[in-house]
């Protein structure tokens, strides 16, 4: 007996270097998993705006934007985002069906000369276009008498590389999940603490997603997920969330599960939000226990928010992105 190959499930993605990593990662544990064929669509954006300008207006947004109105109208049939990327609200008609184990979710200095971020000299100039990360780096910088300054910079991870590697600016910081992702984390010079800088809700994650009606689809999927990492970003989310804050505002947050030994014991929730300068930060920690539930994640997020706002969080986000 012969039996028709199976459809190749089409899963929809970006064009950029980092997109198409994240893709083939997840195309390969999709193929593994269920033994179904995966053939990646490339979504590209109409319009008369070129990727350059697309980049400048927050490109990322058009792009989940693209792939989401690709899942919907059913030309593809899943696509992975960055979870980071992924604005807390979700859209109706689709569903996050995996949340696979997540890589690490801390930022990384790549500084000329192998320098970590304490031994850059005075003057040093860091390249970030991220609110959250130059007033962490900032706040940093000042608590250790550092006389450095962050300069805002845009592009995809091998641009903001390559000011570095062409001497315009002393270091960068980046996502390490995003170097290890594209086979790069070795020309990172320090892995950033998470005492000094707490990385973005999401980050490391990854999100698998598909219409919310395709039930055989989304049960496959759930083969990929990770409760612990959902327990743990969705924790992050909601706090981002109950900050009001959107996902260019100055939040860092990281959910942790701590143990005694093998076992889980409770949860651990860090935030922080500040001034782009530095000068003031509003940074809080609260332990839970292991959620037993996603949505018992997000009362544990719900609860440091509320605790932040009291502190005054929300005058701190009120200030424009440089
Ligand atoms: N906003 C761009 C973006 N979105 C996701 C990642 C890296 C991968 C991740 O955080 O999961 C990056 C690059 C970066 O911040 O260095």
């Amino acid at each position: 007996m012969t039996t028709a190959p199976a459809t190749p499930l089409r899963l929809g993605t970006r064009r950029s270097a980092l997109a198409m990593a994240q893709s083939g990662l997840i195309a390969d544990a999709v193929r593994e998993l269920t033994g179904r064929p995966v053939e990646l669509v490339e979504i590209t954006t109409y319009g008369d705006v070129s990727r350059e300008q697309l980049a400048q207006i927050g490109g990322t947004g058009v792009f989940v934007s693209a792939l989401r109105e690709a899942l919907l109208s059913g030309e593809i049939d899943f696509a992975v985002h960055s979870l980071k990327d992924l604005p807390t609200a979700e859209p109706e008609g689709l569903t996050l069906a995996a949340i696979p184990r997540r890589e690490d979710p801390r930022d990384a200095l790549i500084a000329r000369d192998g320098l970590t971020f304490e031994q850059l000299p005075p003057g040093a100039r860091i390249g970030t276009g991220s609110p959250r990360r130059a007033a962490q780096l900032n706040a940093w910088a000042r608590s250790v008498g550092l006389d450095v300054e962050t300069v805002p910079i845009r592009g995809n991870v091998g641009t903001r590389i390559g000011y570095v590697r062409s001497g315009e600016l002393d270091a960068v910081v980046l996502a390490a999940a995003g170097l290890s992702r594209l086979g790069r984390i070795g020309e990172a010079t320090e892995i950033l603490d998470a005492d000094h800088v707490l990385p973005a809700p999401g980050q490391g994650a990854l999100a698998v997603e598909c219409a919310a009606d395709d039930a055989e689809l989304t049960a496959l999927l759930a083969g990929l997920d990770d409760p612990h990492t959902r327990a743990a970003v969705t924790a992050e989310r909601s706090l981002l969330a109950a900050l009001e804050a959107g996902c260019s505002a100055p939040v860092g947050a990281l959910a942790d599960l701590l143990g005694d030994g093998q076992v889980v014991t409770e949860m651990r929730l860090r935030g922080v939000v500040g001034t782009t300068d530095g000068t003031t930060l509003v940074q809080l920690s609260t332990t839970g226990p292991v959620p037993a539930s996603p949505d018992q994640a997000a009362d544990l997020g719900r609860e440091l928010a509320a605790e932040m706002l009291a502190k005054g969080a929300a005058g701190l986000m009120g200030e424009r992105a440089l």
